[in-house]
C-alpha cells in the first residue's frame, strides 16, 4: 500500500492581491518504509503538497482539489476532523525546521509529548512517562528524566530538535514528514541529527518524506528524489540516478549550484534569473524562462512525463 497517494494535487491561496498558485498538478506516492526527498528553490511548492495531504494548511484560504490525496489509505479531502486528528500522529507525523512550532513554551517538555502519547493511545500517566522517557533516550538525550522537566527555552536548537522528533515518534507515525529540519542547525549538529532521524526511519520501519533545497541533504537520507519547480515536479527518481545522470535542465541547474560541502547551507540561489511569481506562473514549462535549452515550444505547453525506466521520469520537452 502507499502511504501518501497523491495525484492531480493542486492548491491555491486566494490573497487579497490575487490567487497564488502554489500547488499545479502534482502526483506523488511513498510506499512503506521508503524515503523520499522533495527538493527545489523555496517557493516551488514542496511544504504546501505535504501540508496538503496531512490537511495542515488553513482552509478556505487554502483551496486543496485533487483526483486523489490519501494518507495511510484514507481519503484526506472526505475524512472528517476526527479522522484528521487520529490520522495526524498515529499514521502521519510532521517535523518543522522551527521546534518552536511544535512545543508550547508554557509545558514542559515530558508533559508535551506525555499528553500527546496519551492523546493517541490509552495508556496510564506512569507508562506515557517511561515511554516519553524511552523516547528522549532513543533521540540520544542523555538526561532524559531531568529534560522531560525542562521547558522548551531551557534546550538548545539541536536538543529541541531531538525532542520534537520524539515527539513525532511518540505515536509510532506510519511515515514521517521532515520540512527542512535540520536547515536552521549548524553544520555538525546538522549531520548528527540526519544520521538520527534515517536511524529511527529504519528502525521504526516508517515511511520518511523529507522536504530540503539542499541536495546534500536528500543526497545524505533518502532512496528516491522528487525535483519540484513552480508548483509542479519536474523530474523524480532514485537517489543515484538524479545524481549520476539527471535528465531535467532544472535538476542539472541545481546540482551545478549545489554547495561542496555535504550538508552545506549555502542557498540555492547561484541559478541565474528569478523563480517564478506563483501568482503569476510562466505559461508552459515554469522553467523556460531560466532555461538555456527552451525554445518556443516550451512557452507553449508543459510536457508529460518521459518515463525512462519505471518511477524514473522527467517533464522535459527537449528531453523528447
Ligand atoms: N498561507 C499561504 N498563503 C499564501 N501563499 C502561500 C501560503 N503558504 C505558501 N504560500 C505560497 O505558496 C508557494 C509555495 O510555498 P512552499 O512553502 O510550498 O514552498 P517551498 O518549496 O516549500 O519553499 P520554502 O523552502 O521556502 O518553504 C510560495 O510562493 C508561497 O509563498
Amino acid at each position: 500500500m502507499n502511504l501518501v497517494d497523491i495525484s492531480g494535487l493542486t492548491v491555491t491561496f486566494s490573497q487579497y492581491e490575487g490567487q497564488v498558485q502554489a500547488v499545479r498538478g502534482v502526483n506523488l506516492h511513498v510506499a512503506e518504509g521508503e524515503s523520499v526527498g522533495i527538493v527545489g528553490e523555496s517557493g516551488s511548492g514542496k511544504s504546501v503538497t505535504c501540508m496538503a495531504v496531512m490537511r495542515l494548511l488553513r482552509e478556505p484560504q487554502a483551496r486543496i482539489a485533487a483526483d486523489r490525496l490519501e494518507l495511510a489509505g484514507t481519503d484526506v479531502l472526505a475524512a472528517d476532523r476526527r479522522t484528521l486528528a487520529s490520522l495526524r500522529g498515529r499514521a502521519a507525523a510532521m517535523i518543522f525546521q522551527d521546534p518552536m512550532t511544535a512545543f508550547d513554551p508554557v509545558f514542559t517538555i515530558g508533559h508535551q509529548i506525555i499528553e500527546t502519547i496519551r492523546a493517541h493511545r490509552r495508556v496510564s500517566k506512569p507508562e506515557a512517562r517511561a515511554e516519553a522517557a524511552d523516547l528522549l533516550r532513543r533521540v540520544e538525550i542523555k538526561n532524559a528524566e531531568t529534560v522531560l522537566g525542562y521547558y522548551p527555552h531551557q534546550l538548545s536548537g539541536g536538543m529541541l530538535q531531538r525532542a520534537m522528533i520524539a515527539m513525532a515518534l511518540s505515536c509510532r507515525p506510519k511515515i514521517l514528514f521532515a520540512d527542512e529540519p535540520t536547515t536552521a542547525l549548524d553544520v555538525t549538529i546538522q549531520a548528527q541529527i540526519l544520521q538520527l532521524i534515517k536511524e529511527l526511519q529504519a528502525e521504526f520501519g516508517m515511511g520518511l518524506v523529507m522536504v530540503t533545497h539542499d541536495l546534500g541533504v536528500v543526497a545524505e537520507t533518502v532512496d528516491r528524489v522528487v525535483v519540484m519547480y513552480g508548483g509542479k515536479i519536474m523530474e523524480q527518481g532514485p537517489v543515484e540516478a538524479i545524481f549520476d545522470d539527471p535528465k531535467h535542465p532544472y535538476t542539472r541547474a541545481l546540482l551545478a549550484s549545489m554547495p561542496g560541502q555535504i550538508g552545506g547551507r549555502r542557498r540555492l540561489t547561484e541559478i541565474k534569473g528569478a523563480s517564478p511569481n506563483p501568482a503569476n506562473p510562466p505559461s508552459g514549462c515554469p522553467f523556460h524562462p531560466r532555461c538555456s535549452l527552451a525554445d518556443a515550444g516550451c512557452a507553449r505547453a508543459m510536457p508529460a512525463f518521459d518515463v525512462l525506466t519505471p518511477g524514473r521520469e522527467a517533464a522535459c520537452w527537449r528531453l523528447q
